[in-house]
């Protein structure tokens, strides 16, 4: 089981108040003046990945001693229950085994005295032949044409997970077109479904419960459109496949169930890129490039599981994480890619980290009083340079980054590689230099300004520096690196929740609006004046109703 320990109440928590204190009046310019091996110490390495988290506000003490949290926290004991198939995702009293769908070593993983490995690499069997019939052709549609476009409909996690990766990977992609439809709003599917034939199209229904309202939606539509376009129901089962858990509910739907990709309830929905929901990447990349990235997500899971924590990728991102977010109080953490093809990847940890880390009661259900997980956000690097990097180095509020960059592109052109990265590596030594005083001064004199003019303008182009930023360099970004990147995130988030005594793996929070759109939706069906809610709400709908 995870411990349960109020974080606060450490004697390293205490220590770290203390601490924070004295860190403050420094400055990170002068640690790494002061200190020739910073670099080496506060940096490392997994394959061929690097983080370097030197440039945060920290020296040696803070690293002590945020590590004596982690082991007055349990995290090593908490890593152990999640790898051992204990149920600590106990709101939905299951598992959670992300790491059994990409546990390449194979070893049994027991849920109730059964090893998960079977069915786990049945699927996978299962995706790899279906993946190789349709990228081949030899899979055919009801006109006997191979299929040249895949729809994949789902949401959240059905749908985050494949888009990130699928874009991320394209440089590994084949001819077939792959489409992601998301949104219940009716745009979303039209607009997809505009330029595709049917004979050629295959969906796939991908949603861990598939009662999911807007899944539902778009297959529906997805389905009636296929049979107007003189598919026959006969037909469904050569352009409709299910990624799902409930076989009742596909069942239902009308897709064969020979076309049902199983998942399990110990996966949960933001980690299941991994799993049969991951078909789309299989499809997009075919499944060597598939499996690659499983390998890639094990290795760094055999690493999170035995490196010591001060070795240990996941567990230093979390720390340094929780030193900006508990004791700078930092509401937001950016995340940065300098790649253009991983321009997803924020909007993809949104939900990774914002869903599982979101909670304001702690493990005893008692409301915490401490902040838990941060704001998520982020563009790739260097269009956000041009967008919001100003209140980033000038602004009144402290934004921790993570800036991601590949040392070599899948597409070398020109000088673009090195004119990129060298942005990458200007951000984060500018966010920690700064500019000082005397420096613009010297500058403006440089330029010929008049005493005058320096005088008025100083000011505004001061930057204060001392900003925190991560550095994480990967050789290239393969299916491999893009695996273990995705888990060392994702264990980070782990990590995090394990420290602030949350549930990490329930999402409780997203019920309520459900719920409540649940009740409005037949409200919406006449033009009947609605009176049952807050003027508001009242005020809003009967608009609506008037203006439809
Ligand atoms: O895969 P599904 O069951 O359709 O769920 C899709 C998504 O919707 C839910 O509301 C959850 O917030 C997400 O965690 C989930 O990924």
């Amino acid at each position: 089981m995870l411990p349960n320990i109020d974080f606060t109440s450490t004697q390293s928590y205490k220590y770290l108040t203390d601490h924070y204190l004295d860190i403050l009046t420094k400055n990170l310019k002068d640690l790494f003046a002061a200190d020739s091996q910073r670099f080496e110490k506060f940096s490392l390495h997994f394959e061929d990945i690097l983080l370097d988290y030197s440039k945060n506000r920290i020296d040696e003490e803070t690293i002590a001693l945020l590590i004596q949290l982690a082991c007055e926290c349990g995290v090593n004991k908490a890593i152990e229950a999640m790898f051992s198939g204990d149920r600590i995702n106990v709101t939905e009293d299951r598992p959670v085994l992300h790491i059994a769908l990409r546990n390449r070593a194979n070893t049994p993983i027991l849920v109730d005295g059964k090893d998960v490995m079977p069915d786990v690499n049945a699927v996978l069997q299962h995706m790899k032949e279906f993946s190789e019939a349709i990228i081949s052709g030899s899979w055919k549609g009801y006109t006997g044409k191979p299929i040249t476009d895949v729809v994949n409909i789902g949401i959240g996690g059905s749908d985050l997970g494949p888009v990130m990766v699928t874009e991320a990977l394209k440089a590994y992609k084949n001819h077939l077109t792959m489409h992601f439809v998301s949104n219940v709003d009716g745009t979303h599917i039209a607009e997809t479904l505009k330029d595709l034939d049917a004979e050629t199209t295959l969906f796939l229904i991908a949603s861990k419960t598939f009662t999911t309202q807007e899944t539902m939606g778009n297959a529906h539509s997805a389905r009636d459109w296929f049979i107007e376009k003189g598919g026959k129901d006969e037909d469904v089962a050569k352009h409709f496949a299910a990624l799902s858990t409930n076989s009742e509910g596909v069942e239902k739907f009308g897709i064969d169930t020979k076309n049902m990709f199983e998942f399990w309830d110990w996966v949960g929905g933001r980690y299941s890129l991994w799993s049969a929901i991951g078909l789309s990447i299989a499809l997009s990349v075919g499944f060597d490039n598939f499996e690659e990235l499983l390998s890639g997500a094990h290795a760094m899971d055999n690493h999170f599981k035995t490196a010591e924590l001060e070795e240990n990728l996941p567990v230093a991102l979390a720390l340094v994480g929780i030193w900006h977010n508990n004791f700078f109080e930092a509401e937001t953490q950016a995340i940065l890619p300098y790649d253009q093809y991983m321009h997803r990847f924020a909007a993809y940890f949104q939900q990774g980290d914002m869903e599982s880390n979101g909670k304001h009661v702690d493990r005893n259900g008692k409301h915490v009083d401490y902040q838990t997980g941060p704001v998520i956000w982020g563009e790739p690097g260097t269009n956000g340079q041009h967008a919001f990097y100003q209140l980033i180095h000038q602004g009144t509020k402290l934004i921790p980054c993570d800036f991601i960059a590949p040392a070599q592109s899948h597409n070398p052109l020109g000088e673009h590689h090195n004119m990129l990265l060298s942005n990458f590596f200007a951000q984060t030594e500018a966010l920690m230099n700064g500019k000082t005083e005397e420096e613009v001064i010297a500058e403006l004199k440089k330029a010929g300004k008049s005493e005058e003019k320096i005088g008025q303008i100083v000011p505004f182009k001061v930057f204060e520096g001392n900003r925190p930023t991560n550095s994480i360099l990967i050789k290239k970004i393969t299916p491999y690196s893009l695996g273990s990147l995705i888990a060392m995130y994702e264990h980070k988030i782990f990590v995090q929740g394990i420290i602030w005594n949350i549930y990490s793996f329930d999402q409780w929070g997203v019920e309520l609006g459900k719920q409540l759109a649940g009740k409005i939706l037949p409200e919406l069906k006449d033009d009947v004046e609605v009176t049952s809610h807050d003027s508001s709400t009242n005020g809003l709908i009967n608009q609506y109703k008037a203006w439809r």
